[in-house]
């Protein structure tokens, strides 16, 4: 089989576990690695010998071996260099945020139209078998027609990240962006068969009286076309990392929960149980499931697309529904009122 060659940006935190998933994937290399600051760079040339190392991303970018370019950096870099990995013709994997705002996220799917280059988006969760699961029993008719999601998640405080980019508003855009918006793909994801989301109503706060716009608690009631709601809500002053998924439809309901130490844990808890309306079950979830697991087929997913044509999971049109959903709560958390959810004229696919 052909193998997939991969470029990496970014090697903090998220972006060492990109480097280990693509090192585990079968069929795909690892070709080049551009980092930082000499302490990162060191750090990857240690880790991933078989790699080559560079200080300036615009030299990978030049190698004409490389097919994918994996963007793994703090989120206000993400627009500026993953335009420049789609002018330079690779297909692209960009961590969510797609970008900090929507004008960013267009001309990135413009580029990878002009271009003709994959454009996949960091929403990995999509791929675990356990919230996979619970997409595919909607999609089974399970529950009947879906009418009301919640995604939940109490954890412990972000990550200060590199140079402190999570904790400054200008870098991060806003905390929404971090977690919750994987939990708005989520529910966009579930609700899809019922229609796209209209618009968004939150509120937060902060621990912190000095920084009331780092809201470590989170809550949004999100409504779809044809009466569904969505709720995600979130605290980061708990202990771990608990997270919950509730679907209720008018025939049945859904309850998934995953636990562990931390997010990228790989000895995690979890379970699904299902009821018809009348009876419940436990559904067994055999593979494992967390982040650092979903990478993984993250990566495969990519190679699978680029090799055989295969769909993408989160495509760049994905991406751009959860920024703009994660915005207008931004908006409604500020003006307390509802707020339209800018659709983009997208088809939701
Ligand atoms: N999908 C998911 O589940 C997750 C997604 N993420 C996302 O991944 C992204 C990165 O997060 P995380 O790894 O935690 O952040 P970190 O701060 O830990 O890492 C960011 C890295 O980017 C490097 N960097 C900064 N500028 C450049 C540049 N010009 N070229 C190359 N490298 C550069 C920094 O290097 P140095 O330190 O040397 O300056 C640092 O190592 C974020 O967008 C985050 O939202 C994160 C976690 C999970
Ligand atoms: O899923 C995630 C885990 O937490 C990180 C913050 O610490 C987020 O950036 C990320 O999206």
């Amino acid at each position: 089989m052909a193998v997939t060659k991969f470029g990496l940006i970014g090697f903090g935190a998220w972006g060492k576990c990109h480097a280990e998933a693509i090192r585990n994937t079968a069929d795909v290399d690892l070709v080049a690695i551009a980092a930082n600051s000499e302490a990162s760079c060191q750090a990857a040339r240690d880790a991933f010998p078989e790699a080559s190392v560079v200080a300036d991303y615009r030299e990978l970018l030049k190698r004409d071996d490389i097919d994918v370019v994996d963007v793994v950096l703090p989120s206000h870099l993400h627009h500026r260099v993953a335009a420049d990995v789609l002018n330079a013709g690779k297909h692209l994997l960009l961590e969510k945020p797609m970008c900090l705002n929507l004008a960013e996220c267009d001309d990135l799917l413009q580029l990878a139209a002009k271009h003709k280059r994959l454009l996949a988006v960091g929403h990995e969760l999509r791929l675990s078998s356990l919230w996979s699961r619970v997409k595919q029993l909607i999609d089974e008719g399970f529950i009947g027609t879906p009418q009301y999601v919640l995604v939940e998640l109490s954890r412990n405080p972000y990550r200060q990240g590199s140079d402190g980019w999570r904790y400054d508003i200008d870098r991060v855009g806003n905390w929404i962006l971090e977690e919750p918006i994987h939990f708005f793909d989520f529910a966009r994801w579930y609700l899809q068969s019922v229609g796209d989301p209209q618009t968004v109503f939150a509120s937060a706060n902060s621990r912190q009286p000095n920084h009331p716009e780092l809201q470590d608690n989170f809550s949004a009631i999100v409504k779809f076309d044809g009466g569904a709601q969505a709720v995600v809500t979130q605290t980061l002053s708990m202990f771990e990392h608990h997270q919950t998924v509730k679907v209720a439809g008018t025939k049945g309901s859904l309850w998934a929960g995953w636990s562990g130490a931390m997010d990228r844990t790989r000895h995690p808890h979890f379970f699904l149980k299902a009821s018809d309306g009348q009876s419940v079950k436990e559904i067994p979830i055999e593979k494992m499931t967390g982040e650092v697991f979903e990478l993984e087929d993250q990566i495969a997913m990519l190679a699978a697309a680029v090799r055989d044509g295969k769909p993408l999971t989160t495509t760049g049109v994905d991406g751009r529904w959860s920024v703009a959903m994660c915005l207008a709560a931004a908006e409604s958390v500020q003006s307390g009122l509802p707020v339209v959810i800018d659709n983009g004229n997208q088809p939701n696919d």
